[in-house]
């Protein structure tokens, strides 16, 4: 891998601190870092390379689970974290840090090769990527690279204008537009599933699969970001960029070959696809819900309304839920739901396929063999399970079914982060948001949001700790479907899933 110097915006915040200084961690210490390598950290406050070094090691300490005691180790790691405390919204400051980095690279014998990854609010995003292009950074005679990370634009016009504006500096290929849930281990292993077994890739179509349910529960709720979060909801948190993508990535057609552009063209088929919805229709396929009180994990839970920070008659969507359709030969007639939201019962984000059930007729009634499952499990517990039909031995031969399961050792799974951060530096963009991909995902959701502004759809109040409004359960049930949900034993490690109907379940 080339040399390069890896410069940080946004060095003191929290996902520098929770996030990026760990995976940098976990990447030396399974050497995927390149020989020459530097990082710059900025941020408005002052700090010298030995505070700064403190700092990364503290958080790399609380945050990796690999952190190793052993100091010369850590002194090798740190010794490559360097500090220049800059405005970013200054453009002389830019030519300190060129300086630094100058200097930086002379000494390590560093190619002028640099990344500039964006850990700031987006609406810096544009001052930083001009001042960098107009500064003495600017002339650097190696590659460069942009990395930044969601919330990318608020609804599809700041989407393009951010766009038009990062793009007078930077090519699109040299845009990593981060995505955490597409560096998730099980869906950058949902291609391989998919077509790497010629049963699935056999059967992964609307000749056997009746829906296809994607879930993203939490059991948090709006935590400390009441500025961000009251403003964006959930629609715009989590539905218009992680649950598209998975969308995306399940619902995509076998590329010519596995290559990023491959890749890329065939989610972009997938979104195009969609069928569109129209203002007047998306109360009669969405549900928008709030949180209310309740219980989580036997502990009380304040009602959205009422945490710090959000409005008393905020109407923001701490859920939604949708039923898509995908108008192509492969899709046509399976729905695809999806649903997202905080404070439910449990947290879990799983893809599960629900195959056609045939035979149900050549049964008798008692007996109702259950549909095959595909369940694959993204977080917290990584795995694969299949639930098939079986015959018990005792119990008078009862048809009941049965789940094979895969589960991923958690020790052995590499976090997100890492796995993006590994690919940025070897300029790998097959599991980062294109702008098409990030466009396309805009213009489908736009109607969304312009129903829920003009509150053209009802606000579903749920109680905090449960699977959300009855509302949820109603559009699956109008298709004949239910929801399948996780085995309340989950936490032990099993991976079951059972149908909760609305009536149980709420
Ligand atoms: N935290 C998370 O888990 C996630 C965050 N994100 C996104 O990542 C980005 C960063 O988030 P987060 O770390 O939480 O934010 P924080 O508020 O914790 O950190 C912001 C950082 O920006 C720096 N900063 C702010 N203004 C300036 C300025 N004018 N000049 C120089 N530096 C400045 C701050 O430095 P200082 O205070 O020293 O000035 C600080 O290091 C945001 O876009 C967020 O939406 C995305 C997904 C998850
Ligand atoms: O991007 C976000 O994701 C997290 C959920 O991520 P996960 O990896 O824990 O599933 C969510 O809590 C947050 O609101 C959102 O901004």
């Amino acid at each position: 891998m080339d040399g390069m110097t890896f410069i940080l915006f946004g060095a003191t915040g929290d996902l520098a601190k929770r996030k990026i200084y760990p995976a940098i961690y976990n990447l030396f210490l399974d050497d995927k870092l390149p020989r020459a390598f530097a990082v710059f950290g900025t941020g408005r406050r002052e700090m010298s390379d030995e505070d700064f070094r403190a700092h990364v090691e503290q958080s790399v300490k609380t945050f990796s689970r690999r952190w190793d005691d052993d100091r010369d180790r850590a002194g090798q790691f740190l010794r490559m974290f360097h500090y220049c405390a800059m405005d970013v919204t200054q453009p002389q400051d830019y030519g300190k840090l060129a300086q630094r980095i100058r200097q930086r690279e002379q000494d390590g014998k560093i190619p002028e090769n640099r990344i500039y990854s964006l850990s700031v609010a987006p609406e810096l995003f544009g001052v930083i990527a001009s001042h960098i292009s107009n500064s003495e950074l600017g002339s650097a005679t190696g590659w460069k690279r942009l990395i930044i990370e969601k919330p990318f634009g608020h609804d599809l016009r700041s989407a393009q204008e951010l766009n038009r504006s990062l793009r007078q500096f930077f090519d699109e290929e040299e845009i990593f537009r981060i995505d955490h849930y597409l560096g998730k281990p099980m869906v950058q292993n949902l291609e391989v599933l998919e077509f790497a077994n010629p049963i699935l890739r056999t059967l992964w179509n609307n000749q056997h699969i009746a829906n296809v349910q994607i879930t993203a529960s939490e059991t948090v709720g709006v935590e400390e970001r009441a500025g961000y979060y009251d403003k964006a909801g959930a629609i715009r948190d989590m539905f218009q960029n992680h649950l598209l993508q998975l969308l995306m990535m399940t619902a995509m057609q076998m590329p010519r070959q596995f290559s990023a552009r491959e890749i890329r063209n065939e989610k972009i088929k997938v979104v195009k696809a969609l069928r569109p919805l129209r203002r007047e229709d998306v109360a009669k396929h969405v549900v928008r819900g709030q949180y209310g009180s309740g219980w989580i994990n036997g502990k009380p839970a304040v009602a959205y309304r009422d945490e710090p920070g959000v409005d008393r008659e905020s109407n923001t969507d701490t859920f939604v839920a949708a039923r898509l359709w995908i108008d192509n030969e492969m899709w046509s007639g399976v729905p695809f739901y999806i649903r997202t939201g905080k404070r439910m019962q449990e947290k879990s984000t799983r893809i599960v396929i629900e195959f056609k059930n045939p035979l149900r007729e050549s049964y008798p009634v008692h007996v109702n063999p259950a549909p095959n499952l595909l369940v694959i499990h993204v977080n917290p517990h990584e795995g694969v399970s299949f639930q098939l039909n079986s015959k018990h031995p005792g119990k008078d031969s009862r048809v009941e079914p049965i789940t094979m399961e895969f589960a991923a050792n958690a020790n052995d799974v590499p976090e997100a982060y890492e796995l993006l951060l590994y690919d940025a530096l070897r300029g790998d963009s097959t599991f980062f948001a294109h702008w098409e991909e990030v466009e396309w995902c805009w213009k489908w959701v736009q109607p969304i949001l312009d129903a829920f502004s003009d509150q053209q759809v009802p606000l579903h109040l749920y109680e905090a700790g449960t699977q959300g409004p009855e509302a949820a359960f109603r559009l699956l049930e109008e298709d004949g479907f239910s929801w399948w949900e996780l085995n309340r034993h989950a936490e032990e490690g099993t991976l079951v899933v059972r149908r909760e109907m609305l009536s149980a379940s709420m």
